[in-house]
């Protein structure tokens, strides 16, 4: 596995942003915590020092006129600060780790919002890094400074030990330093290794996650019961598991060997040190002070050592870890973006797609391939055709959340491009064929079709009713405030295990129409299969409110009821990615292609007694 490669001008970039986060995010912290290392780098040194003259004054090899008690003072003094330095630093570290893991995490997802199309997001290698950010973007700022202050403090303990080792044995000193410089070139090669194991562990991790979810989450419970999938899919997780454990444990193993056989170096030279020291004191070269000191300087140097190896490796880490995150808010719009938009205009005459080509991706077939069609302003127009003609495909291209590949996508004759996609999405309203069902409250589950509804209970209540729900929610629980989720309970619902409560599939599509309806006064209303999930006499109702709310407005409505359109202003049939019929009802029927053939087709379902297939 090789890992990625750091240079050293986007190793600076990174360190300035990093950086940059931590000092916007916990200035004050930033500072203390740096006061607070420097004490801790000198403190060890100190009491080595002390512990010496007190050493050598009760021994009479001290100078005359050192008090005692001031030097026992001192060293108690400096041993308390010893003791509590630490703790004080974790509780400011932790502070700041927190406010840049805010910091960080707000930024990433501003980053995720500048996507505004859907491109990106649906590529699994930008999910893999996207991942990685969220779980390791607050770990570059967090631990480049952690280890930078750390580094500082390991700087000073060496600085003051090494010192005291040169002036009594230079050779013992060098040797020492020598003795750790593998350790260095170790500690870097291997960071790299873990760096790579991020990313690489994130393809593993997402699928993990994926099959636990399935074994423990409500959504696959049935399924997984009924069809006994257990087994199936904990093997699979743990087939993931097994391939993520696998990589780490490699990388463990070459750690174990290499820091094992550098144990052993760095305990053969202390070693030497010693023997140095004691016999170098017997024979009268050195104080007994002088061996205290030494005593504690060959650790104090090895232990400083390794500390600024740890933590020069560990900022190295940080920087590697960092380019995930970087590369995310960094990331380019997926869709172009006019400068200077154009203002949205409301819609008079139409919207028209000429030649539209799409595709998913290079990789993936053509969905639409030449589509000519214009959606008149103030008309319904309903959309029908057979599974994966490319319907869902068309309301998206309408949205912007891709480009068409070829052809464009007019707006009253502007192409859509020249638009800001978030000015043109306000003046659309939608209900989406795979609406999402969020686990809040009833009322927050309609109003996120217009947050501006949040506070007005009464256009949530008129939507809700529109889509007749309202005597549905009215009668939950907690009325409108009861969420519709068995996962999550609020607060006050702590002891009430019967708090939330899971609607029905119909019910939900009621909520998401009333989602929908809370924007129909929008200049587009997208109704992508809104009454799927409904039953007969509901489908009905909602039909003919529908008729009455696309009354001169202009709409899109797709369904595969073919009697629910029928009195569209103009029906459009897509077939093989292009328009293959287009009018309205009764002149497809009488064109008898296959429209009239599919109407037919289910017309005589509903009449003949035996059933038939549509
Ligand atoms: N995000 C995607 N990435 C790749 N291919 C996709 C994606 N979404 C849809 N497709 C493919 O595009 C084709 C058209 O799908 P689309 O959902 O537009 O069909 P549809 O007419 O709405 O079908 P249905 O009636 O079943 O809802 C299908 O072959 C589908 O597999």
């Amino acid at each position: 596995m090789t890992g990625p490669r750091l240079t050293p001008r986007r190793a600076a970039r990174h360190a300035r942003a990093a950086l940059g986060l931590t000092w916007r995010a916990a200035p004050g912290g930033t500072v203390v915590d740096l006061l607070l290392a420097i004490l801790a780098g000198v403190t060890p040194v100190l009491v080595a020092a002390l512990t010496k003259l007190v050493l050598d004054v009760l021994t009479g090899a001290g100078r005359a006129g050192v008090s005692l008690v001031l030097l026992g003072v001192g060293l108690a003094l400096v041993a308390a600060a010893g003791v509590v330095l630490p703790h004080l630093r974790t509780y400011v570290e932790k502070e700041r780790i927190r406010a840049v893991s805010r910091l960080v995490r707000r930024r990433l997802h501003d980053a995720v919002l500048r996507l505004v199309g859907l491109v990106r997001l649906e590529d699994p290698a930008f999910q893999d890094r996207l991942q990685a950010a969220q779980q390791t973007g607050h770990l570059g700022p967090t631990q480049l400074t952690g280890n930078a202050f750390g580094a500082v403090q390991s700087v000073l303990a060496l600085g003051g030990f090494l010192g005291v080792l040169l002036a009594l044995s230079p050779v013992v000193g060098l040797l020492v330093l020598v003795a750790a410089l593998p350790t260095l070139w170790l500690q870097l090669r291997l960071n790299r290794a873990r760096a790579a194991m991020v990313l690489h562990l994130e393809h593993f991790q997402r699928r993990d996650l994926f099959f636990a979810q399935l074994l423990v989450g409500v959504p696959a419970a049935k399924e997984v019961r009924l069809f006994g999938l257990g087994r199936f899919f904990g093997d699979r997780m743990l087939d993931e598991l097994r391939g993520m454990h696998g990589v780490e444990q490699r990388l463990d193993r070459r750690e174990l060997r290499a820091q094992g056989l550098l144990g052993l170096l760095g305990a053969a030279v202390a070693g030497a040190g010693v023997v140095y020291t004691v016999t170098a004191a017997a024979a009268g070269r050195l104080t007994a002070g002088d061996v205290v000191i030494y005593l504690a300087a060959v650790p104090g140097v090895q232990g400083a050592l390794g500390s600024l190896v740890g933590q020069l490796g560990a900022i190295h880490r940080a920087l590697l870890l960092f380019d995930h995150y970087d590369e995310v808010v960094r990331a380019e719009p997926d869709l172009p973006v006019p400068a200077a938009a154009r203002p949205v205009p409301p819609l008079r005459h139409g919207i028209e797609l000429r030649d539209v080509w799409f595709r998913y991706s290079p990789r993936h077939p053509w969905v639409l391939r030449g589509v000519d069609l214009f959606l008149p302003a103030g008309a319904t127009t309903a959309l029908v055709g057979l599974n994966g003609a490319g319907k869902s495909t068309l309301v998206k291209l309408l949205c912007r959340f891709y480009d068409p590949e070829r052809g464009t996508i007019r707006w009253d004759g502007v192409d859509v491009r020249e638009f800001d996609p978030a000015a043109l999405r306000e003046r659309l309203g939608a209900v989406f064929q795979d609406f999402m069902p969020y686990d809040l409250t009833a009322a927050e589950n309609i109003a996120v079709g217009d947050l501006a509804a949040r506070d007005e209970p009464d256009r949530v209540r008129a939507a809700a009713r529109q889509a007749g729900v309202d005597e549905t929610l009215t009668g939950l629980p907690r009325g409108y405030d009861t969420l519709l989720t068995r996962i999550f309970f609020d607060g006050p619902d702590r002891d009430d295990a019967q708090a939330g409560v899971v609607l029905s599939g119909g019910q939900w599509q009621r909520v998401a129409l009333a989602r929908g309806f809370l924007r129909a006064d929008r200049d587009l209303l997208i109704l992508d299969e809104p009454s799927s999930g409904l039953d007969a006499e509901a489908e009905h109702d909602l039909h003919t409110r529908l008729r009455e709310l696309r009354r001169g407005r202009t709409s899109l409505l797709i369904s595969h009821r073919l009697n629910a359109v029928r009195d569209a202003d103009r029906i459009v049939a897509l077939a093989d990615g292009r328009v293959a019929e287009c009018g309205p009802h009764d002149e497809l029927l009488a064109a008898g292609g296959g429209y009239a053939r599919l109407f037919t087709l289910q017309a005589r379902g509903y009449r003949e007694d035996s059933p038939t297939a549509v």
